[in-house]
């Protein structure tokens, strides 16, 4: 932030000099001091409506700031470097070396400096108010937004808090600009509730001409439900201190103390004042309210009224009063004495439990850091009916196990919803997992499945998980929170992304991000395993380059992957990793590609195609067979399969600039069980044909990961490639024919070389197996070797004939399997026999 340097040395060299440039500028709108709040009266020739100023409270930040800003330009000979960012203007504290945060007056953003003994407080205080942005090693970069301080509210916090803080860890007084923002933003926040009563949706509010407001709107007025009462008023529930299953303390106000814990669930900052506990536990009278006033809305209209109440500067806000909830039975669940939940894990759920009422929104924790056990914990907590919603039918399974793993619930209290199991729970209550596509699916279904929905649909649960929030399509969402009628709604996932625009649907479909975990941190901890990322800079084959240049987009790209400096590169590392006991997962999106380099180098390899049986074999063997240690994979390895732990990835294709595909790849290799053995890292390869547009794509993918703090390092050249045995494409008469294949697969239909994912994604789910039907769809656009032959007039017969598919090896050896095979089948068939029996 060319600020930081800016106004230090204004302050170490001649303070006034700074400060005297901007008094000797006076005029209309221009600021008089720092932090006077005077220019903002004469640029409000008329005082706004308050829900206008709300809305606009994010550009206003900006637009007053800018003239400030243009008031002060060309103070001294620097200033031009820095542009609309000098903010030299600003008035340093005398003590600002001991304070972390630097406040950007015009865009909200702020940054901390990581290496501030006070940073970790502070990094704790951020994570409420605002969006982490950016985090790597020195310094973090955080935004304030109208959903972030929405989000600081439903935890508790005012905006006198909010402000107190910051002025507290800045180094300079925060600016009336972001004074102004905190308050536009917040001061409506949770004066309007959705709360659910006996199935009835109502709107409430302790101000009664609130809601006669809402209800004078031309689009809620005619919601409210007919020939109910116009507002009903009941007293205010009181709350008191929540304890969290698995924690010691009460949810937000202190961190779980060491105490007998194993030292990996200890967090180091465990026994440091947290910053604003007090002013959590200050906050506790204003909670209470003496009487709530409420009118009934339709169910069909929660969504319009939620998107209506955010145009109006009044963001609805769902709070389960679960410990007050007598209408619905209470679930018989705790967590089992030896489940330690981690402090991430307890401070995420803090943010959702904060008040003693459950709070809807999304929790952001890295792969492997266990967010099932989160969601099991906040099921421990709430106490009644949960449903879950998972991606496909292997997780509903996983989900179960997990919940038997971690709580103490009768088995007969949790029930599965798939395609292949139709169960209820035995008791008044329970829960019930499923998928996406099992609830949102529309059209005739089956009996029993009619059967089961009108049961989901006919009650009120106390919470609805959604696993992997991110993946599935907004309108599925929608679907699911309309006819699910849930009091609260907890979102999981590792990587708040899309590419679309679609993940701010979120914020209103389930609620404001709650809590988002710092990778590195946890990395550090070894909750998750450090990763060394590298991007490795294959050159073009002057042959490969050549096409390159003379073909279009779609067709460069397999060029650009079959480039035989890649394969080779590719060679280079499974051997280098293969003979460090590593376990490697190679990704290509281009099923092509992904053969061709399988099959070459006599590898088994996964795609859409793959059978289920075949898929199950290969994963099996993956995982316990110490020959076959590097899996090729293609896109559905992203999401829709349970892979078995990796501790090495190289990509050779990927979707062009997804950030998202980046980290979720990342993500499967987090949970490497060897990540606290000493100088144990894990690896991440991008392999990436220089001078092409992948390059471009390349470091787009990588924002993400490096906002995390991941650093990736360029590899120009792998030290001892050309010593090693039988590296392919040596010779120009190999990569000619290699290129040759490669045109005469160009020649013919490339468009099925990319499965689409989405379409998947509703596969996978709706047969619950995630194959079969794939295999089906798409058997007629199946290319043989013999075909392209042809068109080749036989040339590369040969070449696809010498690379046998290691895939059919290890089918044609499943007889013979060993008698550690036999052992584990016949304890995976006992495992399945007592799941069954469990139902
Ligand atoms: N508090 C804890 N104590 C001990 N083990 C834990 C704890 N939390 C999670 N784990 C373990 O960490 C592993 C990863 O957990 P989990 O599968 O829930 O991660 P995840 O965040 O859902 O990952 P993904 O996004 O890849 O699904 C599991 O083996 C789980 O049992």
């Amino acid at each position: 932030m060319p600020a930081k340097r800016k106004a230090s040395s204004n302050v170490k060299g001649d303070t006034k000099a700074g400060r005297g440039s901007i008094a000797s500028t006076p005029g209309p709108g221009t600021p008089r001091s720092i932090g006077s709040s005077d220019e903002y009266e004469s640029e409000e020739t008329e005082p706004e409506s308050e829900t206008v100023k709300n809305v606009k409270a994010n550009l206003t930040v900006g637009k007053y700031q800018a003239k400030k800003q243009s008031a002060v330009q060309g103070r001294d000979s620097a200033s031009h470097w820095f542009g609309n960012n000098d903010f030299s203007y600003l008035s340093l504290k005398p003590d600002h070396e001991n304070r972390p945060l630097w406040i950007d007056p015009q865009k909200g953003r702020i940054i901390l400096e990581s290496f501030s003994p006070l940073a970790s407080q502070a990094q704790d205080f951020l994570t409420t108010v605002a969006e982490p942005q950016s985090r790597p090693q020195f310094l973090h970069e955080y935004s304030l937004t109208p959903h972030s301080l929405y989000a600081a509210v439903s935890v508790g916090l005012d905006p006198r808090d909010i402000i107190g803080v910051l002025d507290r860890l800045s180094k300079v007084p925060v600016p009336d600009s972001i004074r102004e923002f905190i308050t536009g933003c917040t001061h409506s926040y949770g004066k309007v509730k959705l709360v659910l009563k006996h199935t009835k949706h109502y709107i409430e509010s302790s101000d009664p001409e609130m809601l006669q407001r809402l209800l004078r709107d031309e689009i809620i007025g005619p919601l409210r439900v007919q020939g109910t009462e116009d507002i009903t008023t009941t007293a205010a529930p009181k709350m008191g201190a929540l304890v969290i299953p698995g924690t010691k303390n009460a949810a937000g106000v202190q961190q779980a103390t060491a105490g007998d814990k194993p030292k990996v669930q200890e967090d180091e900052n465990a026994n440091e004042p947290d910053i604003y506990a007090t002013l959590n536990e200050d906050d506790d009278d204003d909670d209470v309210e003496d009487a709530v006033h409420a009118f009934q809305i339709a169910d069909d209209a929660v969504e319009t009224i939620q998107k209506r109440c955010l145009e109006l500067g009044l963001p609805v806000l769902e709070e389960y009063d679960f410990r007050n909830d007598d209408a619905n039975a209470n679930l018989e669940i705790d967590l089992k004495p030896a489940a330690q939940i981690r402090h991430y894990q307890e401070k995420s759920l803090s943010k959702m439990f904060g008040n003693g009422r459950a709070k809807s929104g999304l929790i952001v924790l890295p792969c492997g850091a266990g967010k099932t056990l989160v969601g099991i914990t906040a099921a421990c907590t709430i106490k009644k009916g949960v449903i879950i919603l998972c991606t496909s039918s292997m997780s509903v399974v996983q989900w179960r196990q997990e919940f038997l793993k971690w709580s103490n619930i009768n088995p007969n209290d949790i029930a599965v919803f798939t395609s292949d199991n139709k169960e209820k729970f035995t008791g008044n209550t329970g829960i019930i997992v499923t998928t996406y596509n099992m609830v949102a699916q529309k059209g005739k279904r089956s009996y029993d499945s009619q059967k089961m929905m009108d049961f989901l649909t006919s009650r009120e649960w106390g919470l609805m998980i959604l696993d992997e929030v991110h993946v599935a399509p907004a309108h599925m969402f929608r679907r699911v929170t309309s006819i699910i009628k849930t009091h609260s709604k907890l979102g999981l996932t590792a990587t708040l992304l899309r590419e679309d625009d679609k993940i701010s649907d979120l914020n209103f479909l389930i609620g404001p991000k709650l809590y988002e975990a710092n990778w590195m941190e946890l990395a550090e901890q070894g909750h998750i395993a450090r990763v060394q990322c590298a991007e490795v800079w294959c050159p073009m084959t002057t042959e490969f380059y050549t096409e390159y240049l003379t073909k279009d987009s779609r067709q460069r790209s397999l060029l650009w992957i079959m480039n035989p400096r890649k394969f080779q590169a590719c060679q280079f590392l499974i051997d280098y990793h293969e003979k460090r006991g590593d376990k490697i997962i190679v990704f290509s999106d281009n099923v092509y590609a992904l053969q061709m380099y399988a099959q070459k180098l006599g590898k088994v390899f996964i795609y859409g195609e793959t059978s289920n049986a075949e898929r199950l074999r290969i994963l099996e063997n993956f995982q316990h067979n110490e020959n076959i240690n590097t899996l090729f994979l293609s896109k559905i390895g992203d999401t829709s399969l349970d892979l078995p732990e990796a501790t090495c990835l190289i990509q050779i294709s990927s979707h062009f600039g997804s950030r998202r595909q980046e980290a979720q790849r990342l993500g499967r290799i987090l949970r490497a069980k060897r990540r606290n053995d000493e100088g144990f890292n894990a690896f991440f390869y991008s392999l990436v044909s220089k001078d092409t547009t992948e390059m471009v794509y390349s470091s787009k993918r990588q924002a993400f990961l490096v906002d995390q703090g991941y650093a990736f390092k360029v590899i120009t050249h792998l030290q001892g490639i050309e010593s090693l045995p039988d590296l392919a494409f040596t010779t120009p008469v190999e990569r000619r024919e290699l290129l040759q294949h490669v045109m005469i697969h160009l020649e013919t239909d490339i468009s099925n070389d990319y499965e689409n994912t989405d379409d998947l994604f509703h596969r996978v789910d709706r047969d619950g197996t995630g194959s079969k039907s794939l295999m089906k769809k798409k058997k007629g656009a199946r290319r043989t070797a013999g075909t392209l032959s042809d068109l080749a007039g036989g040339q590369d017969m040969a070449y696809m004939e010498q690379n046998r598919s290691r895939n059919k090896d290890l089918k044609k050896k499943k007889g013979e399997s060993s008698a550690f095979f036999k052992k584990l089948h016949r304890e995976q068939a006992k495992k399945r026999d007592a799941w069954k029996n469990d139902e």
